[in-house]
């Protein structure tokens, strides 16, 4: 079953086309690699996605509903999460309460009930601070829940995201770069956690630099270059098409001219 798919996607930013005419699909619990080079579109097809942005053309439907219009906030409520390529997390604050932030959009609590919390808040408070730690446990973060987010070592601050994401329920998650800058044995254990996400039941799309993680963990892979999408097929395929290997190539080319 398509739980996502995109029609003639195309961003433009002033003279700059950032996508071009991209379709793409996600199926219900796949893992689903998205690779290119340096200024591929890659987060640019994020942005969309999630409702950062609305495409100058094409259309999103998310489970066959158009959501190109709507904003971020309404897509999380439909089941879709995300993380950054850079981390963000609120780092003052604990990492359990960054997951209950996470948590925020599933919760019903207003104004008037946290500031005068009557039972049921309370209630719901309880709730939502177990659910926290269950998700913590899950990713492997529970011994770490009151330590203040900022003090903990990389590739936990990865996890701790991936966690906050996990809090908002979604039924599809988009992993922008998860691997940059962790270590092997770091890159190691996310493979593990993402194949966990997996067969929690969740859909993956990831954004990846590191292709033995891509390769390794993606049945299916989708390559952009210049906005536009060149391939898509089996981590086999992809490894030898002829379009990809030129695309790649150029690009690293082009580093060593620059
Ligand atoms: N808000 C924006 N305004 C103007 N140009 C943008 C904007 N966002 C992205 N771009 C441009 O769109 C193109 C695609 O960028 P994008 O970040 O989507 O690529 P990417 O594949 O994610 O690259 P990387 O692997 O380096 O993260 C780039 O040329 C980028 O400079």
């Amino acid at each position: 079953m398509t739980l996502l798919e995109g029609k003639n996607l195309t961003m433009v930013f002033g003279g700059l086309t950032a996508l071009d005419s991209v379709d793409i699909h996600i199926n219900k619990g796949e893992i689903l690699g998205l690779i290119g080079p340096n200024g591929a579109g890659k987060t640019t097809l994020f942005n969309l996605l999630t409702g950062v942005y609305s495409p100058s053309r094409g259309s999103i439907y998310f489970k066959e509903r158009e959501i190109k219009n709507l904003k971020p906030y309404q897509i999380t409520r439909l089941g879709i999460a995300r993380t950054f390529q850079n981390i963000r997390l609120f780092g003052e604050m604990s990492v359990l309460d960054n997951v209950i932030i996470g948590q925020h959009c599933r919760t019903k609590t207003g104004v008037f009930g946290a500031i005068f919390r009557p039972p049921a808040v309370r209630e719901e408070e309880k709730r939502v601070k177990e659910k926290a730690m269950e998700i913590l446990e899950f990713v492997g973060l529970d011994d770490a829940a009151k330590e203040k987010a900022k003090n903990l070592p990389y590739g936990k601050q990865r996890k701790l995201e991936m966690a906050r994401a996990l809090a908002t329920e979604p039924e599809l998650i988009l992993l922008d770069e998860p691997a940059a800058g962790m270590n092997p044995q770091e890159t190691n254990e996310l493979i593990e956690l993402i194949q966990k996400v997996n067969d929690a039941g969740k859909t993956v799309l990831l954004i990846e630099h590191d292709m033995k993680l891509v390769m390794g963990i993606c049945r299916r892979i989708v390559v952009l270059d210049y906005g536009k999408k060149i391939a898509d097929g089996t981590p086999e395929e992809v490894k030898n098409d002829e379009n990809v290997l030129k695309a790649y190539l150029g690009a690293a080319l082009d580093k060593e001219v620059k």
